[in-house]
């Protein structure tokens, strides 16, 4: 199978599982589902979920039976969206190629929204009672780790300070996109290492992968928000300037944020090496990651 058809795949299985699991006509609190729905399914490329199905696929599992733990990752990623979004964070008025939720819907339901869909997604992950309970404990910590306070919501409390700030330097700028996106795609891969029973040697070799991965995406995010084509991106080009942000492309040049990038792919998929064949996809999707134009 080809990476194309491969991510396809995976992301129509996350659409359909998604659009099932929050129905807008069960519940006296009809706008507020809406409010959900419109973010959660406005399309977006899939890759947290995508990215924990092929992990347990490279480990040897069959993925179906946590469909609904990648799920729950999406919902966290929807919710942290419609915040970073809003007026009193980066004021964007665009997102998935549709208007923000809270232009759509207001401040107080986007906020509401976001509220829900990152709670939800730990309601979603805690039901499921076909897998063993001591690892939905583990993914639980792992997961709310990672999107909170020490992790992504600290992250975006610091990228709030440091706007205008350009002396963070290099330590201040991984700082900030480790703890900013990076946790969230270590978190994806440590939620499949524990379901799929990884090796310690497994373990490391993910580890580094999802370091590099991580840095990869965010640093051609930076510079997607200057060279990149809104119409295909779906989301505002200039955000970063507009906003006096501390960026890859901010900080040094497009050239260098682009080498750096390259670095760090290159070092992504050194580091899937000695996961083997099985691990194919994720070789590719960093090479993916590289020259995506959304
Ligand atoms: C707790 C919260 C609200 C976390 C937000 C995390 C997040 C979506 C970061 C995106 O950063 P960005 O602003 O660089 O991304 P984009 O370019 O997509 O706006
Ligand atoms: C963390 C960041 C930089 C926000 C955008 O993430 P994605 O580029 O994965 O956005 P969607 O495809 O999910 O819309």
């Amino acid at each position: 199978m080809n990476f194309k058809t491969y991510m396809n795949e995976k992301r129509m299985m996350v659409d359909t599982r998604l659009a099932e699991l929050l129905q807008t006509d069960v519940t006296p609190f009809g706008p507020l589902y809406e409010a959900m729905n419109y973010s959660l399914m406005a399309g977006g490329k899939r890759i947290r979920p995508v990215l924990m199905l092929s992990v347990l696929e490279a480990l040897g599992k069959n993925a179906a039976p946590y469909l609904d733990i990648a799920c729950a990752m999406e919902c966290v990623h929807s919710y942290s969206l419609i915040h970073d979004d809003l007026p009193a964070m980066d004021d964007d008025a665009l997102r998935r190629g549709k208007p923000t939720n809270h232009v759509v819907f207001g401040e107080g339901i986007a906020i509401l929204a976001g509220d829900g869909l990152l709670t939800f997604a730990f309601e979603l992950m805690a039901r499921q009672r076909h897998i063993d309970p001591d690892k939905i404990r583990q993914c639980l910590y792992t997961f709310a780790h990672a999107a909170g306070p020490a992790g992504m919501v600290g992250g975006q409390a610091f990228d709030l300070q440091s706007e205008g700030n350009k002396d963070i330097g290099l330590d201040g700028l991984r700082l900030l996109h480790r703890s900013k996106t990076g946790v969230i795609f270590k978190a994806a891969i440590d939620m499949a290492a524990i379901l799929g029973d990884a090796e310690p040697s497994q373990r490391q070799a993910l580890d580094t992968y999802a370091l590099n991965m991580g840095l990869t995406f965010q640093i051609t995010d930076d510079i997607l928000d200057i060279a990149g084509d809104e119409a295909i991106l779906g989301k505002p080009v200039g955000s970063d300037v507009k906003n006096n942000k501390a960026t890859y492309v901010t900080i040094f040049s497009l050239e260098e944020a682009r080498n750096m990038a390259q670095k760090a792919a290159a070092a992504a998929i050194a580091a899937a090496e000695p996961l083997g064949e099985k691990a194919w996809f994720l070789r590719e999707l960093v090479s993916y990651m590289l020259v995506r134009t959304m």
